[in-house]
């Protein structure tokens, strides 16, 4: 773990400037006396005080609020001032050149603020990992994916599973203290086998979720297939409100893959548009329809296009896993030379025939495929992954006629997967990998 802090670190917390309101945080032993240094004298604790700020030749360089929260009381753990000033930039740097200007004051780093608090015993990974998603968060269903995870009720989670686990180390070891035969009685086996049991069922519940956390992290991958000349692209801006791709009477027009992110009734969504589906010699058109392709296998769901004119090729969606939704699109032209498929929504996006139904079809797809926000899911591939590291040595456990000292061996292990879970160990690597997502000043 970090060693406590040295250096006082100071950055813009708030957003893009120019702003109404810049917040500028400064975290470390020196918080206090610079905060004196600037503002005059130090506030009382977490009030907030108007005072003229000036740098070390007495020049004024704003009026605001500053506050002081003294450690460990603070959101760092550590001695933390905020200057809430106005939000031009020249008003920023010059207050950030002033402090920096003092010795032992940096400017932070990506992530540096939340580290703090994690080195400080404030925070736990999951909590930075579920506050970088709130930062993030887009639509409803991520920010409440997020909160329940920034408010530590994975961390819980994890941490009475740790808890359990070292119960049965416990039990199990206790035992070989006291037999010489190194087989364990009965009486220890049984109570350790229903913990792990426990353990075993619950884990693998909570990873049966982690597909729908990470639907709601990254959006539902919804795909626009069909013919060329289909009209993909059409539907696509309709979807999208604006202009995302180029839409032309002749087919072919798409080569490239086109995403948009929609928010659908507090969803999150990633649509993709892609070349029409043919045979064609085209080099260029190939490359497009392998990336169309690709992207098809990939989706959550497929939304299949056919038009008058231009109809699915029967075979083209032969071996795709994803549900499909199959679309009969331009239904203010008459009918063309092949039926759409009977269960096919008809709509149009010239019209807006059809538009509503296939938004609801989506949302609901998508909401079928988020887990219930309550209900605590594995949001990331590095808490799935772990999770699954050690579901996977507990099961070795329970299936093992090993000696009670491999077994709890075993239990170890799976001990130590869990509290990477929560970072609660000696893991740079790891660190580096979830502080390095967050902005700076946060
Ligand atoms: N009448 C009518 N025309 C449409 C509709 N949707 C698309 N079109 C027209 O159909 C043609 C093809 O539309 P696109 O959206 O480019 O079709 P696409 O599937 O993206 O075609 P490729 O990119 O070539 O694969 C264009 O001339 C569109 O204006 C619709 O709902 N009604
Ligand atoms: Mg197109």
């Amino acid at each position: 773990m970090a060693s406590p802090a040295r250096d006082t670190i100071a950055a813009l917390s708030s957003g893009a400037l120019p702003a109404g309101i810049a917040v500028v945080r400064l975290s470390g032993p020196d918080a206090g006396a610079a905060l004196v240094a600037l503002a005059g004298t130090l506030p009382e604790p977490r009030r907030a005080s108007l005072r003229t700020l000036r740098d070390a030749t007495g020049g004024p360089i704003d009026r605001g609020l500053v506050l002081f929260f003294p450690g460990p009381r603070s959101a760092t753990g550590e001695d933390l001032a905020e200057f809430h000033l106005h939000g031009g930039r020249a008003v920023v740097a010059a207050l950030l050149d002033a402090l920096t200007r003092r010795p032992g004051i940096r400017l932070a780093e990506a992530g540096e603020f939340t580290r703090r608090a994690f080195a400080n015993g404030l925070i736990d990974l999951t909590e930075a990992e579920g506050l970088a998603d709130l930062l993030a968060a887009e639509t409803e269903a991520q920010r409440r994916q997020a909160l329940v995870q920034a408010s530590g009720r994975l961390r819980a989670l994890y941490e009475d599973w740790a808890g359990r686990l070292l119960r049965a180390r416990a039990l199990l070891e206790a035992s070989f203290d006291f037999s010489d035969e190194g087989d364990v009685g009965e009486d220890v086996a049984a109570p350790v086998a229903r913990l792990v049991e426990g353990l075993v069922a619950e884990m693998a519940a909570h990873l049966g979720g982690a597909g729908g956390g990470e639907i709601v992290r990254r959006g539902l991958r919804v795909a626009l297939a069909g013919a060329p000349n289909a009209g993909k692209s059409t539907l696509l801006n309709a979807l999208a409100d604006r202009e995302a791709a180029i839409v032309t009477d002749r087919p072919g027009t798409t080569r490239d893959v086109i995403e948009v992110g929609l928010d659908l009734g507090g969803f999150p969504v990633r649509l993709f548009d892609t070349a029409g589906l043919r045979e064609t010699e085209d080099p260029v058109e190939r490359i497009g329809i392998a990336r169309a392709m690709q992207t098809i296998a990939e989706a959550d769901l497929v939304l299949a296009l056919s038009a008058p004119d231009a109809p699915l090729p029967p075979a083209a969606l032969r071996g795709v896993e994803a549900p499909i939704l199959q679309l009969a699109t331009m239904a203010d032209r008459g009918p063309g030379e092949g039926a759409p498929p009977p269960d096919a929504l008809c709509l149009s996006a010239r019209t807006g025939e059809g538009m509503e139904d296939l938004v609801r079809r989506i949302a609901e797809r998508a909401a079928a495929a988020m887990p219930d926000p309550e209900r605590l899911v594995p949001a990331r591939s590095r808490q799935r992954a772990t999770v699954a590291a050690a579901l996977e040595t507990l099961d070795a456990f329970m299936v093992s006629a090993a000696p009670p000292e491999v077994g709890s061996e075993l239990l170890r292990l799976a001990g130590n997967e869990l509290s990477r879970l929560t970072g609660r160990t000696d893991v740079e690597d790891l660190l580096d990998l979830v502080f390095s997502e967050f902005c700076i000043g946060k």
